[in-house]
């Protein structure tokens, strides 16, 4: 079964957090740009009365303030108005995809998959979980880069946006995606774009942790560095490939991520290395900061699996306040001298 009704060209956005509601004005841009007069972009929200008032003011006033968005973007609260577009992108945190992707009516579209985590519980990565509740779609993950403010503020950027569908499915969501400012880049590999973006926020605490601690520029890099290994051995035993994680999906949004307290996950980590426990840090927030529920279950599988990840061992424990910070970065230090390229074969 096709999209019900499904207008050529026509795409929305499922969630109205910050990222979602600056992916719904990047592709409100491409289509200004790409000269397309009728494009819509619709955008869902779940919170009561936030579509409404996106419609009437403009503003996403919970999650994006700042942004004055496109008229091309209209706001939507019924999942059911996002069941005859042809193309989705999923923006929903990887907590909760599942359930709202199982909300939406049954349909063969593309979907494309934008959270960056792993399912607790599960383990499973976001198109595992995206293939279990939308059977049919065609599923691709973007990824790279982006902090929203600066997407929705028009400023350049580059994605991977890594196709389950190959080629083919790359020439149908490129160019409604891509413009001048926002630039993806073909990949196929899924795991690697997937594993990149849950792994950079748990590495991003980390990070932020050292800054907390007041432990210096060169602790930084080298934590990057090695953090780096972490996604490399992690994404290889999961069948990844090195090239992807070299790319923006990987390497390039771990600079960046952890490199700014724009990143909610450096400042979650910043605040963990400033001595507050993981509860104060996240309590009364709207926003997600997604590796905190990533790194227990990303820890748990890489310790069944073998993979050797004790940056993300030691994030898990100050998260779970088994161990304060300092005493965290003393269980790094204190490892045995090695070889710098460990992989898994
Ligand atoms: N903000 C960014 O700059 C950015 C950039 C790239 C990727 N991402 C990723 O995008 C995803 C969404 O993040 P965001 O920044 O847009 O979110 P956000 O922090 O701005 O907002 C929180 C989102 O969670 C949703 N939410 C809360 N409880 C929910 C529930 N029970 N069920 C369903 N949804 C619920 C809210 O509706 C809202 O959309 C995350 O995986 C994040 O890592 C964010
Ligand atoms: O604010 P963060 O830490 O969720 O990071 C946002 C984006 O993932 C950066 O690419």
């Amino acid at each position: 079964m096709s999209a019900k009704g499904a207008q050529a060209g026509s795409i929305g956005v499922i969630g109205a957090g910050a990222w979602g509601t600056a992916l719904a004005q990047a592709l409100a841009n491409a289509a200004r740009e790409r000269g397309d007069e009728g494009a819509q972009v619709l955008l869902w929200a779940r919170e009561p009365g936030l579509a409404a008032r996106i419609n009437e003011t403009r503003r996403n006033d919970i999650y994006l303030p700042q942004a004055e968005l496109s008229p091309r973007v209209r706001a939507t609260s019924e999942m059911a108005d996002m069941a005859g577009l042809e193309v989705l992108l999923a923006v929903v945190p990887a907590q909760f995809l599942g359930n709202v992707l199982a909300d939406l009516p049954a349909g063969q579209r593309d979907i494309v998959l934008c959270a960056k985590g792993i399912e607790a519980g599960s383990g499973r990565l976001m198109a595992e979980v995206a293939a279990a509740a939308a059977p049919g779609a065609r599923l691709a993950v973007l990824s790279g880069p982006t902090f929203a403010h600066e997407v929705a503020g028009g400023l350049p950027t580059a994605v991977t946006l890594a196709c389950s569908g190959g080629q083919e499915q790359w020439d149908r969501l490129a160019p409604m995606i891509a413009s001048h400012a926002f630039r993806p880049y073909y990949s196929d590999d899924v795991i690697g774009a997937e594993i990149g973006g849950a792994v950079k926020n748990v590495l991003a605490i980390a990070c932020g942790v050292v800054e907390g601690l007041g432990l210096g520029q060169n602790a930084r890099a080298a934590l990057i560095a090695r953090g780096y290994a972490e996604m490399l051995r992690f994404g290889l035993a999961r069948g990844a490939r090195a090239e992807t994680l070299s790319g923006l999906c990987g390497l390039g949004d771990l600079v960046l991520t952890c490199s700014s307290t724009s990143s909610r996950n450096f400042s979650l980590g910043l605040a963990l290395g400033q001595g507050r426990s993981a509860t104060e840090a996240l309590s009364g927030k709207a926003t997600v900061a997604e590796g905190a529920a990533t790194a227990p279950v990303l820890a748990e599988i890489a310790a069944r699996d073998g993979v050797d990840m004790p940056i993300v061992a030691a994030v898990t424990r100050v998260l779970a306040g088994e161990l304060p910070a300092a005493a965290a970065v003393e269980t790094i230090l204190s490892r045995p001298l090695r070889a710098e390229q460990e992989y898994a074969p």
